[in-house]
């Protein structure tokens, strides 16, 4: 039998290549049959082979061509840490306000007498072993217009094949789950021919990408979801709230509808939104044929041996056209009392969160800059050491909505959301992100982000509102942010 993925860099023996033959599958699901039929539950295998570090673009569009499920894209320059998911062994979706710990309880029973295979040292450190692709909505009390059907509250991918790398490692993990009653033979014989069916797509998607021609030629059509005017005054009711005493800031978002002739190409813009935001998460996931796609600043928190990073963004200014104005306005940002008032909420409301799950918090004395393309932030980095027993999953529990997508105090804010913002936000402004074992992970929130549909998008940007705020200059800020997918789509340059 063929060797499927074998990786010149890691110098793959043929010991170790003869591990991952069809045999060796069998083999594992025969395990996994015998566990299942003494605990009555199905067994996740999940296999992790090391591969060469491919462009992931290259294994997105692979993906594509194999035709066996819904892909996942997650990418973020700077850290060079890349996933890229396909179908599904298993998918956890849950509803309800409790859709956050009813997923955590799901994914400790899915690990229950898993069998884990991997089969080098030389595997990316964190994303080796299961990994669920996935994320939530913003809020789950908000009425729904259809725009995000398909997309439910909670929704945790266990992926057939996911291609994941770090700076140096590569590798690909194949799941399934496995029944007393499989035919263990039968499943490895496919799972097999997979695996060569991906070898031959990477293979042609490589012969077609060195041919293809890049273009990006769009004429689309955008019109604002409510007329420009009208979420100004949505934005002045906020101030009025604000300034009567209802609550402290509040973050208003608003939607652009843009349409064209031709479907928009996915993979295009990720490829597009990598190379103009290296410092962004670039992500994609897929349901049915839409995707919720976007380049998001914003981390939500990150968990690595115990210790979780998350931060504080909030306070905008545009990028200077001359590095003297840049800087100019970089200063009038830190100084601000209006932004600085904005982002004092995050910084004490993630700290107090962190207090719960955290043995130790630290952060620094005031925020700092954060640079993107054509918006500039104001960020604060906050770290914490994770009590024993405590996941990524409660730190999202946690920590979501912080006050920079939703408000200050929470519950009056939401509230506000929901009563006046008119927005089906679905899973704009909601975590999305990886969940490995041993409680690493990483979820960012989905901002600068748009839901793709054919030749449709719907696209998201919002403000955070506080006592001095201004609609005009709020809705020019929301121009600023929009202007990351319009670009990504192929419409800016
Ligand atoms: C809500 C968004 O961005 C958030 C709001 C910011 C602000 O109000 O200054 C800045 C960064 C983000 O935390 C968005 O991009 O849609």
């Amino acid at each position: 039998m063929d060797i499927v993925f074998t990786d010149s860099s890691c110098n793959t023996t043929n010991t170790e290549a003869a591990l991952y033959s069809q045999d060796y599958f069998v083999t594992k699901f025969q395990q996994a049959r015998e566990r299942a039929t003494q605990s009555g539950h199905q067994i996740l295998v999940s296999v992790t082979l090391p591969v060469a570090s491919y462009d992931p673009l290259l294994l997105f569009a692979a993906f594509h061509e194999l035709g066996l499920g819904e892909r996942f894209f997650w990418k973020r320059e700077v850290d060079a840490r890349v996933l890229v998911g396909m179908g599904q062994a298993t998918t956890i979706e849950t509803e309800g306000v409790e859709r956050i710990s009813r997923a955590a309880t799901a994914w400790r029973e899915l690990r229950q007498d898993a069998i884990i295979e991997k089969v080098s040292d030389a595997l990316p450190a964190y994303t080796s072993g299961p990994v669920l692709l996935g994320g939530f909505t913003f809020d789950t009390l908000t009425s729904r217009s259809g725009l995000w059907d398909d997309f439910p509250d909670g929704l945790l991918i266990l992926p057939y094949m996911l291609f994941h790398a770090d700076e140096d490692k590569a590798a690909l993990t194949v799941n399934a789950l496995i029944s007393a009653e499989d035919d263990c033979e039968a499943r490895a014989t496919t799972l097999f021919a997979d695996l060569t069916h991906l070898w031959n797509a990477v293979q042609q998607v490589q012969a077609q990408s060195q041919m293809a021609t890049a273009s990006s030629s769009m004429a689309p059509l955008t019109h604002d979801l409510l007329p420009a005017e009208q979420w100004k005054q949505i934005v002045a009711r906020g101030v009025e709230k604000i300034r009567s005493g209802a609550f402290e800031k509040v973050v208003l978002a608003r939607g652009v509808q843009i349409v064209q002739d031709a479907a928009f190409d996915v993979d295009a813009t990720l490829r597009r939104l990598g190379e103009a935001y290296p410092g962004a998460y670039v992500f994609a996931i897929q349901r049915g044929e839409r995707y919720f796609v976007g380049a998001t600043p914003e981390r939500l928190v990150c968990s690595e041996d115990g210790q979780i990073q998350t931060m504080a963004l909030a306070g905008s200014a545009p990028r200077g056209a001359t590095d003297e104005e840049d800087q100019q306005f970089g200063v009038a940002l830190l100084r601000d009392g209006k932004n600085q008032g904005e982002h004092h909420f995050v910084v004490e409301t993630i700290r107090d969160a962190l207090l719960r799950l955290c043995s130790r918090v630290w952060m620094a004395d005031g925020p700092r800059l954060l640079k993107l393309k054509n918006i500039q932030h104001l960020e604060t980095p906050i770290m914490g050491d994770l009590l024993p027993g405590h996941s990524i999953l409660e730190a999202i529990e946690h920590l979501h909505p912080t006050p920079a997508v939703g408000g200050y105090p929470r519950l009056p804010a939401l509230a506000a959301i929901r009563e006046d913002e008119q927005l089906d936000r679905g899973w704009y402004a909601g975590p999305i992100g990886w969940i490995g074992t041993g409680g690493n992970g990483e979820f960012a929130v989905a901002l600068r982000s748009g839901l793709v549909d054919k030749q449709r998008a719907t696209l998201f940007a919002g403000c955070g509102i506080v006592a001095d705020s201004d609609p005009e200059s709020e809705y020019q800020e929301s121009c600023l942010k929009l202007q990351v997918m319009l670009r990504g789509l192929g419409g800016e340059k």
